[in-house]
């Protein structure tokens, strides 16, 4: 009893892993000592076995037993007659192998279930190869048969049996098939892509079904949603009728149903509380992002393989290091989830662009060119040596465009001074962009980043099709390229939450913008995500002309809804903040305090669509080329941006804006002041470097994507992923051929009244539902459009009228932005009072 206890306690006291470890062990031992036996088969130890009795075998004199020359003894003759004479001959190792296999995966304790597909095609594979070897032995008796067994001749004869001499045709497409599938290297790759295909086909078979169904579906609703809201305006217009009556009668109660507000209803937030809480949350955020920056800068070395150069002449040590790169990801990964992710969106059919649009990188790897890192090592030895600068040892870090030395400093070495050798060290390694960082930050080591002599190019599917880029969880995910560890660099543009780029002509500032909507494209909805794009160049974005019915939003009655024309750039900036302001109305009329919550919300059924409320796609406004804005609308181009950029974020519009003159008369301090996210392409000098950076490096950027981003914080350089102009084509054109929704993403009209004061006579033309919304806007005191547009269910346009002539009637104050106007009404005694001194006027 005790002694079984003590074995209890001894395996119970192994963890799970170590157990996993030892059934590992034997499970390998196993497909080991079975691929053993089977190798070394010999025909005749059969024969000597069937002689053999159990005396032989227990007796210490073994005698016949000793003649066996199988390599696990008696136990392996029987095992490779079994296996080699009776299944499938030699081919039969592919079961060991399948064993082994699953001992390693065990050993290591990874998913077994992974195996599945490796185990039906090893079992395929052995059972053809067996059946083809057999189908010659047959035919020709070329060689022994142990090559395919008695199961592979019976299965090739049974072949021959039923097709002839067709069997062979047969056997060859099989294999070519099999080879091939086996070519695409992972197994589970294969059996996607064999997936892939069916789901294809599949898809392309329903989808003109589905698609014709879903149009029926939408004419319908269509038809209905207009019949309801027809509706509703009469009964609207037919309580407002009803209400003013009562209203006129003397001594009616003052509180009328529809206007006031539901009892118990919460007392809800003012805009400027929203908007404080989203700065500070801005604040916050900003503080975790330039924290994440600078611990990019201190990441471990680990994450770099190591490749030791042999000294030289010098007793200096060089380490090379070469960044492993991110995981890729799944062969048609990010199109599954992509597929789900529309599925979830079933009022519009859409398919997100798929992986294969994307140019493969050549299978070259990063070439590391040793005689090069040698060779400036020596050069820099050479130079700080001169200079009486002692250096302890150097790590080289090799990455897709320059090569980082960091040098280890003697103790009593002046950091600084090394900075002051720049030039020297420029002119000595003759090379164009030298960058030195003295400290790198974080460390205590000096930075001299040097161009590698063959750049790489990073392509774009080499930083999409990677685990990092798929598995994120960002809303607005931006990878631009990678780092010079090899890591994919990737933000979140709703953290940022506004991005300015600079760099001079030919930089590679408009491959960075396709990078950025390709990344978008890869991974957001129709429906969540919206583009306003402004091209004064007129050529740059023209691109995305394709993908107008799925992501452009414009202002109604647009007909190019790229904008290239500068009064209608200024018109659709200043539509943009009007759509904040109506955003911030709805945020504070849900009680939440970001679109985020508020598209959780509304997609849970909580707000009501009749109020006015509805799904909020984030929105990102490209401008590519701000000088051309500025130079020709200057402060009517600059306030929109400023005002966009200061409260922007918490209602889902961001900005990227970009351009190749980094003045401070395009950037100007307001605007950088709202741009605490910066990307730098080369640029021409130092000061251009200092406006957008505030800091030099990014006139030492070589360019073609060579670029540097700070978020207030860290400064990281980045080769920026390339996305050619035929890949752009392929993407547009897959997703513009897609039906696209019924009706455009319309931002609102801009009422040049509001605006410049030109307001209509109130005595005129004053609309018929003046006095409900008068009496609507002085009993919640609050003077807003969105208010109007809920309660009276009418547009933006009217609502905004009759605000206008509210105003012109002195009921509420003058527009401010995104705060609603002061009510300068304070109840309905002063209003009715107002109200017929008004009719009084009018007759
Ligand atoms: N990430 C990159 N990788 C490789 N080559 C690049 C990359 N980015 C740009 N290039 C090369 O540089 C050229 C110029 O790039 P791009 O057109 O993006 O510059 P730009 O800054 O927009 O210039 P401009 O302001 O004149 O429009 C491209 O045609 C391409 O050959």
């Amino acid at each position: 009893m005790a002694k079984k206890n003590s074995s209890g306690a001894l395996l119970g006291g192994l963890s799970e892993s170590r157990k996993m470890e030892i059934v590992g062990i034997l499970v390998m031992a196993l497909g080991g000592l079975i691929g053993l036996s089977i190798l070394s088969y010999h025909a005749s130890d059969y024969n000597l076995i069937q002689s053999l009795s159990a005396d032989n075998l227990l007796s210490v004199d073994r005698g016949p037993a000793l003649r066996i020359q199988n390599g696990l003894g008696v136990v392996g003759a029987y095992l490779a007659h079994f296996f080699v004479y009776r299944l499938f001959g030699y081919m039969s190792l592919f079961i060991p192998a399948i064993i082994l296999l699953y001992g390693w995966f065990i050993f290591r304790d990874r998913q077994v279930n992974q195996l599945l597909w490796p185990t039906v095609y090893g079992i395929w594979s052995m059972v053809l190869f067996s059946t083809i070897l057999g189908w010659f032995n047959n035919e020709y008796d070329w060689y022994s048969s142990v090559w395919n067994g008695s199961a592979g001749i019976a299965t090739a004869r049974v072949l021959q049996n039923i097709t002839g001499i067709g069997s062979i045709i047969i056997l060859g497409v099989l294999l070519v098939t099999t080879v091939l599938a086996f070519m695409d290297r992972d197994l589970q790759t294969t059996v996607d892509t064999v997936k892939g295909w069916f789901a294809d086909a599949r898809d392309a078979v329903s989808g003109w079904q589905e698609e014709r169904k879903a149009q029926k579906e939408q004419q319908r609703q269509q038809k209905q949603e207009e019949a309801a809201a027809q509706q509703a305006r009469v009964q609207q217009r037919q309580q407002a009728e009803q209400q003013m009556r009562r209203q006129s009668k003397p001594g009616s109660p003052s509180s009328d149903r529809p206007v006031s507000p539901p009892a118990g209803e919460p007392q809800s937030q003012s805009i400027d509380e929203i908007v404080e809480r989203s700065q500070q949350q801005d604040r916050e955020r900003m503080r975790q992002q330039q924290e994440e920056v600078q611990s990019l800068d201190q990441r471990p070395r680990a994450e770099v393989e190591k490749k030791q150069v042999a000294g030289e002449e010098d007793d200096v040590d060089i380490s090379v290091y070469v960044g492993e790169g991110d995981e890729e990801a799944g062969a048609r990964e990010l199109d599954r989830q992509n597929k789900d992710k529309a599925r979830e969106v079933p009022k519009v059919k859409y398919k997100f662009p798929t992986v294969k649009l994307l140019d493969s990188p050549p299978n070259e790897g990063n070439e590391v060119d040793l005689n090069e890192i040698k060779e400036n090592k020596r050069i820099i030895l050479d130079k700080l040596k001169r200079h009486k600068i002692e250096i302890r040892s150097i790590n080289a870090i090799v990455g897709p465009t320059v090569t980082l030395y960091e040098l280890d400093p003697a103790p009593d070495v002046k950091i600084s001074k090394i900075e002051s050798y720049a030039n020297d060290l420029k002119m000595a390694t003759a090379a164009k962009g030298l960058r030195i960082m003295a400290p790198i930050p974080g460390r205590s080591a000096v930075g001299i980043e040097v161009p590698n002599g063959k750049r790489e190019i990073v392509y774009i599917k080499s930083v999409i099709n990677t685990k990092k880029f798929v598995e994120s969880d960002y809303e607005l995910p931006l990878a631009f390229g990678k780092t010079i560890e090899n890591e994919v660099f990737m933000v979140d543009l709703t953290r940022m939450p506004h991005l300015l780029i600079a760099g001079a002509t030919g930089s590679g500032k408009t491959v960075g913008i396709n990078t950025i909507i390709t990344c978008l494209l890869y991974k957001c909805h129709p429906d969540n995500l919206k583009f306003v794009m402004i091209d004064p160049k007129k050529i740059e974005l023209s691109l995305y002309q394709k993908i107008e019915d799925h992501f452009l939003a414009t202002i109604p009655g647009t007909e190019d809804p790229i904008i290239t024309d500068t009064s209608k750039a200024q018109e659709t900036l200043e539509s943009l903040t009007k759509e904040m302001d109506e955003r911030y109305d709805l945020l504070k009329d849900a009680m939440v305090r970001d679109i985020r919550a508020y598209n959780e919300k509304f997609d849970n059924g909580e707000l009501d669509e009749e109020e006015g409320h509805r799904h909020l796609p984030y929105i990102v406004v490209l401008i590519d080329e701000l000088a051309d804005l500025m130079m020709t609308a200057g402060k009517q181009i600059e306030e929109p941006i400023a005002r966009l950029a200061q409260l922007a974020r918490a209602v889902g519009l961001h900005l990227v804006v970009a351009t190749q003159r980094p003045s401070v008369n395009v950037i100007t301090g307001t605007i950088k002041a709202n741009f605490p996210a910066r990307i730098a392409y080369q640029v021409a000098s130092k000061v251009d470097s200092r406006t957008i950076l505030d800091t030099g490096g990014a006139d030492q950027l070589i360019g073609r994507g060579d670029m540097l981003f700070t978020n207030g914080g860290g400064m990281t350089r980045i080769q920026n992923a390339f996305v050619s102009t035929e890949e752009v084509e392929e993407i547009t054109g897959f997703i513009g051929k897609q039906r696209g929704y019924n009706k455009k993403y319309e931002l609102p009209v801009i009422q040049e009244e509001s605006a410049s004061g030109d307001i209509p006579d109130p005595l005129e033309d004053i609309d018929e539902l003046f006095e409900a919304a008068a009496k609507i806007i002085v009993l919640h005191q609050q003077g807003s459009v969105s208010l109007l547009q809920r309660k009276l269910k009418i547009g933006y346009n009217r609502a905004g009228r009759i605000i206008d002539q509210l105003f012109n009637a002195g009921i509420v104050g003058p527009y401010q932005g995104s705060t609603a106007r002061d009510v300068l009404v304070e109840d309905e005694d002063e209003l009715e009072q107002l109200l017929d001194e008004l009719d009084e006027f009018n007759r």
